[in-house]
């Protein structure tokens, strides 16, 4: 017996525990998925910012995913931080290796304090190798802006930039509005794969506490994945997920503080 649903996290580790793996790996968790991790880069990090990182030897990054292909029936897996090229490169070719079941990509490019977390001259590996590889893309607004090289702030302009995502060969696409500060309600726009689309709008909380938002939602999406759950369904479920999250703070640190990733089997929900 080898059949409980299995996940895959592939990124940066967070010391502050509340973005990156660390992230992920609570959220699987929480939606009853067993989480399995490949570690590309190590970040000193707490919720005041991103103090140190250093991306893995590349050989390292490869052992991991060989390690794993031999013994795990991996159903689903996603991206966050990937440092550099040569990483994202290395991720890319072991995802052509292997099968893991859909890729949920999440473009991570700059942590909330404003650190890089990924070279700029990664963008265009990212987008050629990596991109056309993603069931699931899921850009937070400058991170769209950066991919397609355009302004993304109007409902039209995410429409559009979700049509081009798809075109570069993503097959479904996330435009999280997060960043959309002046907005009463927190927006996200999806562009399925069959040309029907939706925006999902919760309340927009008032917080600090938004450390590893994007980190949270994709995991929650590669979490359902592997477990079966239908697209779309998974992502209302993690639009719900994250909005329970961010809406039941806990305290911790002294900065953008986390989310509270036990918060949604907590509170009612549909
Ligand atoms: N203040 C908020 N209130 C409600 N929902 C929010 C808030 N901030 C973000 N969200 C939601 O959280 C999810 C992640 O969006 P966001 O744009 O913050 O991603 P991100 O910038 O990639 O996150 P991070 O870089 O912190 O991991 C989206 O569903 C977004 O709508
Ligand atoms: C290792 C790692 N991965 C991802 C993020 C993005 O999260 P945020 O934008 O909330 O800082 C991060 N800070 N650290």
């Amino acid at each position: 017996m080898n059949d409980f649903p299995q996940a895959l996290t592939i990124a940066g580790s967070d010391s502050g525990g509340g973005a990156g793996m660390q992230a992920d790996i609570k959220t699987m968790q929480e939606r009853h998925v067993f989480a399995t991790n490949v570690v590309v880069a190590i970040t000193a990090q707490n919720t005041l910012g991103v103090q140190d990182s250093f991306p893995l030897p590349l050989e390292l990054i490869t052992k991991q995913f060989e390690s794993l292909a031999a013994d795990f029936h991996i159903k689903a897996c996603k991206t966050g931080m990937l440092a550099d090229a040569a990483h994202v490169a290395a991720v890319a070719e072991n995802l052509r290796r292997f099968d893991f079941g859909p890729l949920t990509l999440d473009p991570v490019m700059i942590a909330k304090g404003g650190a890089a977390l990924l070279t700029e001259d990664a963008i265009t590996t990212l987008r050629n190798e990596l991109l056309p590889l993603a069931t699931v893309l899921t850009p937070n607004l400058p991170e769209a802006e950066v991919l397609i090289g355009q302004s993304v702030k109007t409902p039209a302009e995410f429409k559009l930039a979700a049509q081009i995502l798809q075109k570069m060969g993503a097959q479904n696409i996330i435009i999280k509005g997060g960043h959309q500060t002046a907005e009463q309600q927190a927006n996200d726009y999806i562009l399925y794969a069959d040309g029907s689309d939706e925006w999902l709008s919760t309340p927009r909380i008032e917080t600090v506490r938004t450390h590893g938002t994007g980190d949270t939602i994709s995991a929650c999406i590669t979490a359902e994945l592997a477990k079966g759950t239908p697209l779309k369904q998974a992502i209302r479920i993690s639009k719900a997920y994250i909005q329970a999250a961010i809406a039941n703070p806990i305290a911790v640190g002294h900065g953008h503080g986390p989310t509270n990733h036990w918060a949604y089997r907590e509170v009612e929900h549909d």
